[in-house]
């Protein structure tokens, strides 16, 4: 299996395409360097370049990209968001938003709580 780097959406986004940048675009977590794709780009090299540096899953699926267009990304991975940045399970599945647990908060039950929860069982 290929290790891949992983890279924040900021990283990503410094890679816009523009002056000597590399043109990447985020689909499900993954970083594809579509530099050299976008002029074969069937839907044309700004449907692309508008999405330099940033997320364009969602767009990529309400196109209804053939799995031939899905084929051809894969030939551009360069590397994976970093974990705490993903917005999917190892399943695929949309994650639903984490909220960080806060260190150090006391714990909120109290002693009445626990009297009530004896007595209600
Ligand atoms: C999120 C950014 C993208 C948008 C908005 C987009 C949009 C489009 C549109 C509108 C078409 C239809 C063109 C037509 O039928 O006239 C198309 C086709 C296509 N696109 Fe994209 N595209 C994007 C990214 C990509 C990427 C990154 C790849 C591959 C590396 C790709 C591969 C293809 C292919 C192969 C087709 C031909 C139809 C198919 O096989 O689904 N596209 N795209």
């Amino acid at each position: 299996m290929t290790e891949y780097k992983s890279y924040t959406l900021a990283e990503v986004a410094t890679r816009n395409g523009k002056g000597s940048q590399p043109l990447w675009i985020v689909y499900r977590d993954s970083v594809y360097d579509v530099s050299q794709y976008t002029h074969e780009h069937p839907g044309g090299v700004d449907a692309i370049a508008d999405y330099a540096g940033k997320d364009g899953t969602k767009d990529f699926d309400d196109v209804g990209h053939s799995s031939d267009a899905k084929k051809i990304l894969t030939k551009y991975k360069v590397g994976e968001i970093v974990e705490e940045e993903k917005k999917y399970d190892a399943n695929g599945k949309k994650k639903k938003r984490v909220v960080p647990v806060q260190p150090g908060k006391p714990e909120t039950r109290s002693c009445f709580n626990i009297i009530t929860c004896g007595l209600i069982g």
